[in-house]
């Protein structure tokens, strides 16, 4: 797909609020079908031809996206830049998941992108990125004092990102199924989440300046230890051929303790849960505050003293929401404490549609924002990371463990956060 830009963004933002039927004429009547091969010097100059046709005579920017199988990426992406890039403004590319299978891969891959396009040609999407969630994250970090001096490991106890799917009919066949877990959520998505959460402050919003930050992180992060990974796979009945795997060595479920060997963040377990075919739809990070040290009231908190720590959790399926998780007094003449929730809904504070992230994404290629995108740098480091795991994978052809289609997944989660004195919680 490319996409030709004349339009600023406000004006597309105001484009889009007009109604449905009119939006739909609109988009349709700039929207062009072109049958040829995208690999190869005549598809790519048919599309060129075409763009000419439809654009300004003096000026007039690219973005292709590029939503092609990750075998045929190359070859697409060297035919273009060599036949469709225009020569009338900047060109922009637009890559999908899940760049490379391994670190090699993903290295060749860079650099021969490398040799067609600059760096800040190339925008890496992963839509989760895209989530309001994700920018909350820097927002409430950076614009609020009341969390700057905790963010750190002389308060923090652990962070849990989960992102559990219920989804299984949809993916068969998917692109998850084809190239698992890891690939999938777990090198873009869950990485980047950490890079945001815990870099340092940037000196600007600038998206170099982020990504500088997140870059930093990702090679601070020890190389991921196989002792501290669980990997599953569900298990359907024996009379679900739809759901049953033929492939028994791909991971639909992935969870791991992560260290940053860093001085904001030693010994600190960042918790990983990222499954499918899990029981419930479910998406948050959780940081979870370490134990009010001599706490006066600590035999009024009940029983079981990790509930009573503070938490916050950002909250993003099934509501998104943010949450703090803080002790209070139970009204009467008793002295009882409480761990109750304070609780910003959006659905009930923010009377707005929510874009859809893919919007939110390409607005930003549009105007050139990629924070959200990542950088090759980053990109690298991420697949370091994982590499002795998927060596190992590899190596010794480790068969995930099974858990039930529509269950709590393998219990070997429950241990992994039990071995770094965390509980799971399954809500
Ligand atoms: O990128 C991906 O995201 C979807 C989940 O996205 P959502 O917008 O439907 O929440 C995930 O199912 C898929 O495996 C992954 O490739």
């Amino acid at each position: 797909m490319c996409f030709s830009t004349k339009t600023n963004t406000q004006e597309w933002k105001a484009l889009c609020r007009q109604n449905c039927g009119d939006k739909m004429v609109a988009f349709l009547s700039r929207t062009y079908y072109l049958n040829g091969g995208y690999d190869n010097k005549e598809g790519m100059s048919k599309l060129h031809a075409q763009m000419e046709l439809i654009e300004d005579e003096s000026k007039a920017n690219r973005i292709f996206y590029l939503s092609v199988p990750q075998e045929a990426l190359l070859d697409v992406a060297t035919s273009l830049a060599v036949n469709a890039q225009t020569k009338k403004g900047w060109n922009r590319v637009i890559i999908e998941k899940p760049f490379g299978f391994n670190p090699v891969s993903s290295h060749q891959l860079t650099q021969s992108l490398l040799s067609s396009f600059q760096e800040d040609q190339l925008y890496r999407i992963d839509h989760l990125l895209g989530r309001n969630i994700i920018e909350n994250l820097t927002v409430l970090r950076f614009s609020n004092l009341v969390f700057q001096p905790l963010w750190n490991r002389t308060y923090v106890h652990n962070i849990q990102i989960i992102l559990s799917e219920d989804l299984a009919v949809q993916m068969r066949g998917r692109y998850s199924a084809e190239y698992g877990i890891i690939g999938d959520i777990v090198q873009s998505h869950i990485l980047q989440t950490i890079a945001l959460l815990a870099m340092e402050p940037p000196i600007s919003l600038d998206g170099e300046d982020i990504r500088n930050e997140k870059a930093k992180v990702l090679r601070s992060i020890r190389k991921l230890e196989p002792s501290n990974v669980i990997l599953g796979q569900y298990k359907a009945s024996s009379e679900d051929k739809v759901h049953t795997y033929s492939d028994t060595l791909t991971p639909t479920f992935f969870a791991a303790a992560l260290f940053i060997d860093n001085a904001r963040w030693d010994g600190v377990p960042f918790l990983i849960k990222a499954g499918m075919g899990l029981i419930k739809h479910r998406v948050e990070i959780r940081i979870q505050f370490r134990h009010v040290p001599g706490n006066l009231y600590r035999d009024r908190i009940g029983h079981n003293s990790d509930l009573a720590t503070n938490e916050l959790i950002l909250c993003d399926v099934p509501d998104e929401a943010i949450l703090v998780r803080v002790n209070n007094k139970i009204p009467g003449l008793s002295l009882q404490l409480d761990a109750s929730q304070l609780n910003l809904m959006y659905k009930d504070k923010y009377n707005a549609e929510i874009p859809d992230s893919y919007e939110h994404l390409l607005l930003d290629v549009i105007d050139g924002d990629n924070h959200l995108f990542m950088r090759s740098d980053e990109l690298a480091a991420a697949w370091n990371i994982l590499s002795p795991v998927l060596q190992e994978i590899d190596k010794k052809n480790i068969a995930p463990e099974l858990y039930e289609l529509g269950g709590r997944g393998p219990v070997g989660a429950f241990y992994l956060w039990a071995k770094h004195a965390v509980r799971l919680v399954e809500d």
